[in-house]
């Protein structure tokens, strides 16, 4: 396993989500998957530009609005070669958020040289394009950049042609904006929304989210933003959303996918922790404790 952190804010509208892999570092990561005998080494961290020398507009695309797009596309190449390198050598990649554009990086390297599924653990879509994003935030449009949709459809750097739209699944989603919502609806990617985890419970959800994305892939990614979680377990987030996963449920949700997946786990990366809004580091503790459940630890 190699961790990677990505420090990156230019996605979000919240200072503070930079901090977020010192925060899980300090929380005790590496510490932690070594009591579970995981080999781990830790890669650094990617180099982000911070905002107040970047242009917001630059590499804007020809319609709509995308902030520091140019920027963000940069960081997510290099965070793609660190993730690549790492596949290439053997190890398992765990990348530190940061705010949820890093995905595009992730999953670029991750799915660089096989076909992955991805179970996207979230209260939001990140299905905004830069014409339909109310924000302009990119961590609300990561998904749709990594399927190509939209204006992304150009930008060879965002999409990534070994993920196909039918293994995505999404799990967790309760914030959805209008057009957002329709353009879900319209895609092939598997959708489970708050509704469908009270009706049928998060373990049969879960189980059928690992199913769609490992049916004839070579892996699947994990995309776990920590906002798929409540707020009361996870206040230390930039766009929390009242009635999320608890905690025995996020820890049920990571072990079925260590289960589900085995070592078709091909990828996991943690975002959007912001210590700024945190409460004394728990949202970064659980995470720590989540990535342990995502990798095997068991209560007995
Ligand atoms: N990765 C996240 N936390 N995304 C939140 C996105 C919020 C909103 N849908 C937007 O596009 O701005
Ligand atoms: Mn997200
Ligand atoms: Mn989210």
């Amino acid at each position: 396993m190699r961790v990677f952190g990505a420090p990156m804010d230019l996605g979000a509208d919240r200072r503070g989500v930079d901090m977020g892999p010192s925060a899980i570092r300090y929380a005790g990561l590496t510490d932690e998957l070594d009591s579970l005998g995981i080999d781990c080494e830790d890669g650094g961290n990617v180099v982000v530009p911070s905002p107040e020398r970047t242009e917001p507009d630059a590499g804007r695309p020809p319609e709509g609005r995308a902030k520091y797009l140019g920027a963000t596309e940069r960081v997510c190449r290099d965070l793609a070669d660190e993730v690549a390198g790492a596949v290439a050598d053997g190890a398992v990649p765990l990348v530190l958020g940061g705010d949820h554009s890093i995905a595009i990086g992730t999953v670029g390297g991750a799915a660089r040289d096989r076909d992955l599924g991805i179970v996207w653990f979230d209260a939001h879509g990140d299905f905004n394009t830069p014409t339909t994003s109310p924000s302009g935030n990119v961590h609300g449009m990561s998904l749709a950049a990594i399927l190509g949709r939209g204006s992304f459809a150009d930008s060879e750097w965002a999409d990534s042609p070994t993920v196909d739209a039918e293994n995505v699944a999404m799990v967790g989603l309760r914030d959805l904006d209008d057009e957002e919502r329709e353009a879900v609806r319209d895609s092939e990617v598997t959708a489970f929304s708050m509704t469908d985890v009270d009706q049928r419970g998060l373990p049969e959800v879960t189980r059928d989210a690992v199913e769609v994305a490992a049916d004839g892939t070579d892996g699947v990614h994990v995309s776990l933003d920590m906002d798929f979680l409540d707020p009361t377990e996870a206040p230390g987030v930039g766009t929390p959303v009242r009635g999320g996963a608890s905690y025995r449920e996020g820890h049920t949700a990571m072990e079925l996918v260590s289960r589900a997946t085995g070592p078709a786990l091909a990828s996991l990366e943690i975002v959007e922790v912001n210590p700024i809004l945190d409460d004394h580091n728990r949202t970064a503790e659980l995470a720590v404790e989540l990535a342990a459940s995502a990798l095997g630890k068991r209560i007995l």
